[in-house]
């Protein structure tokens, strides 16, 4: 490695001065126009993340998810496709804002030195991006990087976040006993349809599926993805909506996963027709939430809460028909955000343990590690299951007692393999849901009937200084500054059957509130009384 050749390289990527930047929830995000230097840095700091872990690969995304087109971010993904450890945010934080290109070479061999890392063994770097055309341009800075310090590099162009994490761990598990899958896009499709027609197990989907792509990466995945689907084999039937990726101001435009979530209604267009059946993906593909227009009364929304107890409830159930009730633990992660209707449904009805952890789908995916069985979901509709090695060997070798057993069995097993091991994927979620209401014989609103939701309401809150609100019990309660909290339990204590709380956002410059309550009138009322404590104590 050339000290020279880095430091030439870097001249060609200024960061902005004067501007702090932070790997945050999602990596680095902003302005497309921000990020040429960060991304040039992000991959020196995976040309050291790759030779600290002998030379595995590391994935570097290029996306801004749902947010504005002009937007754009960078992330790092670790060698089983999860995300960069949390030691390392605070390293790609600190090589990001080096004020000058010298300082920020000295930082790099300064930051090898004391990590241990050999700079002459070999690293390995793959990169895939969103539809966003800042996309392209950032991926020469990150080219330029990893050439600077001789770091193999493959351009796997554009892909879903999801399918980065897969590639990933696909090229590091090759040829191991663990391999996670062929190292190419098709086969990720091939795989995830493949699982589909095992996990249906010769039921059917009924009624067609309408899928907002929110005009991003999925719609083209999505299509490609169907190609290798037979709808004969497995009644699923999907028309593909708002999958217009050549007009990138459209992009996450009224539609897709976080509109519908956070709005609490349909994509503006095109309109779903009452008793369709419909879901939104958001921009790069990772979140999911299904919904349909009623005849009688409007827009119901099914998000991350309901996946999360659908795939419990039905994982539950087949464990149990397995005969293994007892030998595998299962677990429902949550944050504060979801609906006290889906923590008790889950806790009283399924008797399953749920844990809530703080917001970012990092610490759900951590928490859910340490079941056999680990399902985590963010509300918004991120999320996953996650099996052990021990879980998967069992499927795969317990000798079923009877047909019902066997059924099971090979269901869960092909669950494993239909379901993302390595983040939350809305493509491979989205099949799953299909899988467990062919199996239930489910519509839509049989999966809204198992619980009902409590009113709530989300509220962001500009505050001179976020920084003031800390957080503990999973940021259920506020630390800081003093008094807040009590401020708040008096005023929640005055409703019925209800929550609220308030912490500063890791991704926007502000605070948010959420509170829910029996109706819908109250939920309004103490989040706005929740919010104006909020605003009074934030400086
Ligand atoms: C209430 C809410 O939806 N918060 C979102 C949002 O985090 P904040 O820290 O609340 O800004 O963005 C995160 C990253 O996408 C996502 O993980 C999280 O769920
Ligand atoms: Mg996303």
């Amino acid at each position: 490695m050339d000290r020279d050749a880095i430091l030439a390289a870097s001249k060609k990527h200024d960061i902005v001065p004067g501007r702090v930047y932070k790997y945050g929830t999602a990596g680095f995000r902003m302005n497309a126009d921000l990020l040429d230097g960060v991304t040039f840095r992000v991959g020196l700091l995976s040309a050291l993340r790759s030779r600290k872990l002998n030379g595995q690969t590391i994935g570097v995304m290029i996306t801004a998810s749902h947010n504005p087109a002009v937007d754009n971010g960078v992330k790092i993904v670790d060698p089983m496709g999860d995300m960069l450890e949390q030691e390392w945010e605070v390293h790609a934080t600190n090589l990001v804002n080096a004020p000058s290109h010298e300082e920020l070479v000295d930082y790099f061999y300064k930051l090898a030195d004391s990590l241990k890392i050999d700079l002459t063994s070999p690293g390995k770097v793959i990169a895939g991006r969103d539809t966003r055309p800042s996309g392209k341009t950032l991926v020469t800075a990150l080219a330029d990087s990893l050439a600077a310090t001789n770091t193999a590099y493959t351009d796997f162009k554009i892909l879903t976040t999801p399918q980065l994490h897969y590639l990933t761990r696909c090229i590091n598990t090759a040829g191991t006993p663990g391999s996670y899958g062929e190292v190419s896009e098709v086969g990720y499709y091939k795989k995830l349809v493949e699982a589909f027609y095992r996990a249906l197990h010769g039921r059917r989907v009924s009624g067609k599926l309408n899928v907002d792509c929110a005009n991003g990466v999925g719609g083209p995945k999505l299509t490609e993805l169907l190609k290798h689907h037979d709808s004969s084999k497995t009644g699923l039937e999907v028309r593909v909506a708002n999958d217009d990726v050549l007009r990138p101001e459209v992009l996450n435009l009224d539609c897709g996963a976080d509109f519908v979530k956070t709005r609490q209604r349909a994509p503006a267009s095109p309109k779903p027709a009452p008793g369709e059946r419909w879901c939104s993906l958001d921009g790069d593909a990772d979140r999911l939430i299904y919904y349909w227009i009623d005849p009688d009364t409007g827009f119901f929304m099914l998000d991350g809460d309901r996946i999360a107890t659908l795939a419990a409830s039905f994982i539950a159930d087949l464990i149990r028909t397995a005969g293994l009730e007892g030998q595998l633990r299962i677990g429902l992660i949550q944050t504060a955000y979801a609906n006290g209707s889906s923590t008790k449904y889950v806790e009283q009805h399924l008797q399953i343990p749920v844990v809530c952890t703080p917001t970012g789908v990092k610490h759900l995916h951590h928490a859910a590690c340490s079941y056999d069985i680990g399902v985590y979901f963010e509300a918004n509709g991120h999320g996953t299951v996650l099996f052990s090695q021990d879980a998967l060997q069992v499927f795969k070798t317990k000798e079923p007692q009877s047909p019902a057993q066997k059924d099971a069995l090979d269901t869960l097993s092909a669950l494993g393999d239909l379901i993302n091991q390595t983040v939350g994927d809305a493509i491979s979620d989205m099949l799953m849901v299909e899988v467990i209401l062919a199996h239930k014989g489910w519509s839509l609103r049989d999966w809204a009937m198992t619980y009902q939701d409590l009113p709530n309401r989300l509220v962001r809150v500009e505050v001179g200084n976020k920084d003031l609100f800390r957080t503990t019990d999973a940021e259920r309660k506020l630390s800081h500054p003093e008094h807040c909290q009590d401020e708040i339990d008096k005023v929640v204590k005055k409703y019925t059957n209800a929550r609220s709380f308030a912490r500063a956002s890791g991704t926007e410059n502000a605070c948010r509130v959420y509170a829910e309550a029996a109706t819908r009138s109250e939920a309004d009322e103490l989040a706005n009384k929740v919010a104006a404590i909020v605003k009074a104590y934030g400086g």
